[in-house]
């Protein structure tokens, strides 16, 4: 489905990303894992258009996306969601979700004029789906708080809930356990797994938690340096001697 090609990304003098070349197939959840600083966000923003890579090439569903912008990656359906959830504060949880939604009529001035009942029925479409996903991600009980006032594991499934608002293929997670207590992030994950086992999503995560990594990921992909150190199930990744010292090690070394 996606395949990124000896991507290099240069920050000024410094290499934020070397040689880095990754592949992820259709329907799968690739868990991407490494130190802070390795290199894991950067390779989200080369591959969601928000950076563009110094060198290499990105392909999606078999076209070559490298000089695409973000919202054109966005239309062929890929979508990204960030480490801090982008909730428009002063709109409801539900309007949040609203305005995810594509190609939709009423923001198009001349068409609110010409064809108003298209508008108000596409309208009523999209609220409809909206309500649905707020159903799914059980948060219909704060559909008409602020986003802004909900809390940060609120904010982590109504991220979730957006994606489903698009015609996502490749989601893009960054982070979603963060800050999140055990219970949501069970929920969380549920939710994960479901859209991935009932509704066909791939995902490519970026996680700290081990825990979720394990559950959900396969393959698993440890990067180090602006580079991919190795790739394999998370057994065989996490017991790898260069993985152990990049990143566990890392780890481990704190908790004695
Ligand atoms: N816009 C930028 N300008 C300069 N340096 C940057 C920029 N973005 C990232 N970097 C550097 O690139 C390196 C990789 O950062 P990145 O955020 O991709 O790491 P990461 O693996 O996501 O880390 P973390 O797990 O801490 O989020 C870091 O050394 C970071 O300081």
């Amino acid at each position: 489905m996606l395949s990124c090609e000896k991507l290099t990304k240069f920050f000024g003098p410094f290499q934020a990303m070397n040689d880095c070349s990754i592949s992820v197939g259709a329907n799968s959840i690739t868990g991407l894992i490494g130190p802070n600083g390795a290199g894991k966000t950067t390779l989200f923003n080369l591959i969601a258009g928000a950076h563009r890579p110094t060198s290499g090439k990105i392909v999606f569903l078999g076209e070559d996306i490298s000089d695409l912008a973000p919202n054109q990656r966005f239309a062929r359906g890929l979508v990204r969601t960030f480490q801090i959830p982008h909730e428009f504060h002063h709109l409801t949880v539900l309007e949040n979700l609203m305005m995810v939604a594509p190609h939709q009529p009423g923001e198009r001035f001349l068409s609110n004029w010409l064809s108003p009942m298209t508008t108000r029925r596409a309208e009523r479409q999209t609220r409809d789906k909206a309500r649905d996903v707020l159903e799914f991600i059980e948060l219909t009980h704060i559909a008409s708080q602020p986003a802004g006032l909900i809390s940060g594991g609120q904010k982590k499934l109504l991220e979730l809930g957006r994606t489903m608002m698009t015609d996502a293929k490749l989601v893009l997670l960054d982070e979603p356990a963060a800050g999140v207590n055990r219970t949501l992030l069970r929920k969380i994950e549920q939710k994960i797994e479901y859209l991935h086992d009932k509704l066909g999503y791939t995902f490519i995560l970026i996680e700290h938690d081990m825990e979720m990594i394990e559950r959900l990921c396969q393959p698993v992909i440890c990067m180090a340096e602006g580079k991919v150190l190795i790739e394999g199930d998370f057994r065989t990744v996490r017991s790898d001697p260069q993985v152990l010292e990049a990143y566990l090690g890392e780890r481990a070394g704190a908790k004695q």
